[in-house]
């Protein structure tokens, strides 16, 4: 786990590129700017021309789609890959509305994307796999977590990031699993849109594999809350919120370092 990169993303500052949802979007560019990376948010098809060539990645969330955001995601797309700009792609609940899986299914068919990552309610729909979502929870189901993110990045020739209380990070054949994190990342929405912007943020790096990418970008969210929950006296969703922020800008590799839990 090359927790180092957490110093070059400090140095670079990347600038990432979001199309976001409307719930989330200021926790997402605050997670983002605090932790050291440069957001910027687009709703706009005209620009993303521009926007996808100052991006060092983008990162496409479905939480709020309409047919135009639809059409804006498939021209970001294709302009990113022409310019072999990393996608990060965040299903939002497709796994409890049929007509949000059918609008991802032709976006990953229209361009490459990058990495996907998703809850596992979200992963086990793209993989065709049965599981009972509940709206933009993971819900439940029986199947075995690492085999279903395995699925999904051979079916879509990706990492897939499949989160919660452990990540799995695959790219089909490799698997890294992170068990750092707090409960309290469940009440408060939208970790998991960050999460994916900052797996966005580390891929933006020069010269860093997706895989390494999604892995740090693992360990660095979950770890950070779980240290900011370690400070906590009762459940305070309000607080962590705020506290995650906060962290994010001052936690350390060597922290991260001592506290992180994965196997790889
Ligand atoms: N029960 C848990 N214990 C520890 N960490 C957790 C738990 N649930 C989620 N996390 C952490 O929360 C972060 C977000 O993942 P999660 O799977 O909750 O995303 P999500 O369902 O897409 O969230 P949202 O839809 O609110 O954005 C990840 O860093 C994950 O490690
Ligand atoms: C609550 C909610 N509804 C659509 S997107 C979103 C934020 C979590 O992705
Ligand atoms: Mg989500």
């Amino acid at each position: 786990m090359n927790l180092e990169l957490l110093t070059t993303l400090r140095q670079q500052n990347p600038i990432v590129f979001n199309v976001a949802n409307f719930v989330t979007v200021q926790d997402v560019a605050n997670g983002l700017n605090a932790l050291g990376a440069s957001p910027i948010m687009s709703a706009e098809v005209a620009e993303a021309e521009s926007l996808v060539t100052i991006a060092g990645a983008v990162c496409l969330n479905l939480g709020t789609l309409t047919t135009r955001q639809i059409a804006q995601m498939q021209t970001v797309g294709r302009i990113a890959n022409q310019q072999a700009t990393p996608i990060v792609f965040d299903p939002v609940a497709v796994g409890a509305v049929p007509y949000r899986l059918q609008v991802a299914q032709d976006l990953l068919a229209d361009f490459q994307v990058t990495v996907i990552r998703g809850n596992a309610g979200e992963i086990a729909a793209l993989a065709g796999v049965d599981w009972q979502a509940k709206g933009i929870d993971a819900g439940t189901g029986g199947g075995d977590l690492i085999a279903i993110a395995k699925a999904c990045a051979q079916k879509y020739h990706c990492v897939v990031v499949l989160s919660g209380p452990t990540d799995v990070i695959t790219d089909g054949i490799r698997v890294t699993q992170v068990h750092n994190g707090t409960e309290l990342f469940q009440l408060h929405v939208g970790s998991g849109d960050l999460l994916s912007s900052l797996v966005a943020a580390f891929a933006a790096i020069e010269s860093t594999d997706s895989y390494t990418a999604a892995g740090v970008a693992a360990v660095v969210l979950a770890g950070t809350g779980e240290l900011v929950a370690d400070q906590l006296t009762a459940e305070r969703p309000g607080t962590f919120a705020v506290g995650l922020i906060d962290k994010l800008h001052l936690v350390t590799e060597k922290e991260l370092a001592q506290i992180a839990k994965y196997d790889e």
